[in-house]
């Protein structure tokens, strides 16, 4: 399943700092969405309040509201761990647990919600995550080494098999090709594509032409300066962001004056 996102009016802050204010944006299911914008102004602090990630961070917080096909995830009794279920996260460096088989990185998540499976459904499962990440025939003959024994992009795309194995509505990705080179990057690129099939995505980039290459629609951010917050300054579809932005410090941004 793929669920909307809505955000309203959200403000996250890290102990009294207001570090992305009043955002309130609307994310369809079933499509791509960048969020572009330079560095401090608050792309992947937003991203990580989607899935409640900041709060693993002390005096973390958020006001404002975000809603899961119209759920409040932030709602009295909501458990951040169910929602990280549900909206699934991809970092910057691939993760895969170093000392696990290329097997248990894909059943990661079941085992951490404590969730047993038969061999046949865990196989079911490894080749279904595998395959839906573009990885399965490329490591096939090798699931029981270790994780760590992949190229850089192949990790990435087993850490998305990892995501896409506990069935997420959503998947963040957090600057995912920067560690990678370029054809990994057109794998991971290609593999976005084919998930939007399923899930909502959404990814920060700092690649203008990844961004206009994978998303349909595209939100920049800003900051006025340091120690002010980040704010939502421009949200469209991709190709308008990148062709006929209605702000100055967008096109200023796309067309790379700064930033
Ligand atoms: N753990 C933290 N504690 C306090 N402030 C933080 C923390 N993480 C980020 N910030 C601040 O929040 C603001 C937004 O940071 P964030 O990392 O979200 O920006 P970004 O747009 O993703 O930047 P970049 O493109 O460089 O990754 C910045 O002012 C940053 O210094």
């Amino acid at each position: 399943m793929s669920k909307s996102i809505e955000a309203k009016d959200l403000n996250v802050y890290y102990g009294d700092f207001l570090a992305v204010e009043g955002v309130s944006i609307e994310i369809a299911s079933r499509s791509v969405t960048a969020f572009i914008g330079p560095s401090g102004c608050g792309k992947t602090t937003f991203l990580r309040s989607l899935n409640r990630m900041h709060e693993v961070l002390p005096g973390a917080t958020v006001s404002g509201k975000l809603l899961l096909d119209g759920d409040d995830i932030y709602g009295p009794g909501v458990d951040p761990v169910t929602v990280r279920t549900m909206v699934g996260m991809v970092f910057q460096r691939p993760n895969p647990f170093p000392t696990m088989s290329i097997r248990d990185n894909v059943l990661a998540g079941y085992r951490l919600n404590g969730t047993r499976l038969s061999r046949a459904e865990a196989d079911d499962v490894v080749e279904r995550s595998l395959r839906g990440a573009n990885l399965f025939n490329e490591v096939k003959d090798r699931l029981d080494k270790p994780g760590s024994g992949l190229s850089g992009g192949q990790q990435q795309r087993l850490c998305i098999a990892r995501t896409i194995a506990v069935k997420p509505d959503v998947i963040l990705m957090d600057e995912p090709c920067s560690a990678l080179d370029p054809i990994s990057t057109l794998a991971v690129e290609d593999l976005i594509a084919e998930l939007k099939e399923e899930y909502t995505v959404v990814i920060v980039t700092h690649n203008m032409q990844q961004a206009a290459r994978v998303s349909e629609r595209t939100a920049f951010f800003n900051i006025a300066g340091t120690g002010k917050p980040g704010k939502l300054i421009e949200y469209d579809d991709t190709s308008t962001i990148f062709n006929n932005p209605k702000e100055k410090s967008t096109e200023d941004y796309v067309s790379g004056r700064f930033g």
